[in-house]
């Protein structure tokens, strides 16, 4: 429970109605969750508009409203205060609200199109190693320590995100790393929040449903940049053509690691094979278990946010080596016949390229590269062709199936993707809708050692219809076809 004005004390008012030292038990932003001694903030969303359902926190017993757009009757009883921007106060009364628990715990951000959940979860379990309390913040899950809080979004809305964060303080968290998602950025999720470092891993193509233009996507990841204070470090991937516009306005003191480029953190590849990638970084050679060039530059990022953090360099990289990729990214299981079959979160062009131009590096030229692959339904439709062709040119059979269709009709997602396959490679594709029936399918036309990628799902354990999360596992399914089929 917190008095009203001290959770105000980060936000401009543009006008407030009625005392500001009443009590409020919680905030919420959906009128669902309000119920007596609730501050209300009303937001505008893609879907609605939180100021339409200011009426019905007040039947519910709000005790103050805080909105962009004054109703036009004030109920006598409840304070109404009117800011600027609904999600920026919600962010900066949310961290309020907790005692401002960024501030206790050195708090890294990671962004980009590709690569964040890989990057902190590797920092998560790097300072475990290192002997720290961590924290966790991250697509497949949040995590305080080793403990496993369910995630529902990569980055968590703006209260849940200050409830988590001042868990960890108070189990004794000194380190945290989250995933900072465009979306967040755009709906303010974490403003008001203090980091103590932000890294840049990428920017490729994905959610231009959502952000409208690249340009504007882009500006959703550099705004993450602008929003760090001087105190923080910005690290950034400068073989990224994008990587200089990140830190282009930041308060933040810049950094660069690069494999291309000479730069403060430096790594050059010297083998990448099925067990792992050998590197110079720094110029100390190192083995580590990740597979994938991509993943060359996650280890790097890593490396340089625990350099910058102060951690003995040589002692993070011994750490760094031991360590497993995080689930559902190039997850592999290899049958009794030796077909290896490879589950990946690769869901965006960018990703599935760099999975299967890893695979094609890896393999040898008799081993045939069957893909399947769908893409997410209410998501960006233009990477459905782009994704379609980027399979057949680097498959040798692609199938093409359902990944989380939600609202959208199955076929019609196919039907989007097929537009992208050339005539050339009609006869190396299949469309199987059910995508248990795809694994299957992919396990049947797979001869002894040669290689499955399923990608676009890699940890999930669910496929979403109309709504409705039914259990799907690729990982399991997979295993479970490989025996049925005597595989
Ligand atoms: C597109 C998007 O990001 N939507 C998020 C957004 O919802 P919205 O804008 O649609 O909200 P809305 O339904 O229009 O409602 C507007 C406001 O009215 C309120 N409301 C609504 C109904 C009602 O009866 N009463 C009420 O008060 C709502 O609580 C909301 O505050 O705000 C909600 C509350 O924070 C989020 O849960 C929701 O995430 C949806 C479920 C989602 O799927 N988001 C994905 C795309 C997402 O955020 N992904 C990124 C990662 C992407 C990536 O990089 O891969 C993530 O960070 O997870
Ligand atoms: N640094 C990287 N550059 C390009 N591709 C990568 C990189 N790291 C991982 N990938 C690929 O992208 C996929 C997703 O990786 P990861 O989950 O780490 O990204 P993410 O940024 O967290 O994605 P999301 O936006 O869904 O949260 C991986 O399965 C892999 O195929
Ligand atoms: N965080 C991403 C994940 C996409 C994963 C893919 N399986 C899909 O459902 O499109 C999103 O919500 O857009
Ligand atoms: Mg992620």
């Amino acid at each position: 429970m917190q008095l009203l004005q001290d959770i105000l004390q980060n936000v401009s008012a543009v006008s407030t109605h009625g005392p500001l030292d009443v009590q409020v038990q919680s905030i919420a932003f959906d009128s669902r969750q309000v119920q007596e001694g609730v501050l209300f903030v009303a937001v505008r969303g893609v879907q609605a508009d939180g100021h339409a359902f200011i009426q019905k926190a007040v039947e519910a017993n709000a005790v103050a409203v805080v909105c962009e757009e004054l109703p036009k009757e004030l109920q006598p009883g409840i304070t109404f205060v009117q800011v600027r921007d609904s999600g920026e106060a919600l962010g900066r009364m949310a961290s309020a609200f907790y005692g401002h628990p960024s501030t206790k715990l050195q708090l890294v951000g990671v962004t980009g199109t590709n690569g964040k959940t890989t990057s902190v979860t590797l920092l998560h379990k790097l300072f475990r190693e290192l002997g720290y309390h961590v924290g966790l913040i991250s697509t497949v899950q949040n995590q305080i320590d080793e403990e496993i809080i369910p995630a529902t979004h990569t980055t968590p809305d703006a209260v849940k995100l200050n409830e988590l964060l001042a868990q960890m303080v108070k189990a004794g968290c000194t380190h945290c790393f989250m995933e900072v998602s465009s979306h967040a950025m755009v709906q303010q999720r974490v403003a008001g929040i203090t980091f103590a470092g932000g890294v840049f891993t990428n920017i490729t193509h994905d959610h231009l449903d959502y952000h409208g233009s690249f340009e504007d996507y882009i500006k959703a990841k550099k705004s993450f940049f602008d929003m760090l204070p001087k105190t923080a470090f910005a690290l950034v991937n400068a073989d990224d053509k994008r990587g200089p516009v990140m830190v282009q306005n930041t308060k933040a003191s810049a950094h660069f690691y690069a494999l291309r480029k000479a730069e403060e953190f430096k790594a050059r590849i010297i083998d990448n094979t099925i067990q792992g990638l050998h590197l110079e970084v720094d110029g100390q050679e190192i083995w580590c278990k990740l597979i994938g060039a991509f993943n060359a530059y996650n280890l790097l990022g890593a490396y340089g946010v625990a350099v910058l953090l102060g951690e003995d360099p040589m002692e993070a990289l011994t750490v760094l080596s031991s360590l497993n990729s995080a689930a559902g990214r190039f997850d592999y299981i290899v049958s009794e016949s030796q077909i290896t079959g490879i589950v990946d979160y690769a869901h965006t062009p960018d990703a599935l390229e760099n999975v299967l131009n890893t695979i094609q590096e890896i393999r040898n030229p008799n081993q045939k590269v069957i893909t399947l692959v769908g893409c997410g339904g209410n998501r960006d439709a233009t990477k459905r062709p782009i994704m379609a062709d980027i399979a057949c040119r680097l498959s040798d059979r692609v199938i093409l199936t359902s990944d989380n269709p939600r609202f959208e009709e199955p076929q019609a997602i196919l039907d989007d993707m097929q537009k992208g396959v050339k005539p050339l490679d009609f006869k190396k594709t299949l469309s199987v809708l059910d995508r248990k029936e795809a694994i299957k399918t992919a396990c049947m036309l797979a001869e002894p050692d040669d290689i499955i990628l399923i990608a676009g799902k890699g940890h999930e354990t669910y496929q979403e219809i109309k709504g409705v999360k039914y259990d799907f596992d690729d990982k399991k399914v997979l295993r479970e076809m490989f025996v049925q089929l005597g595989k």
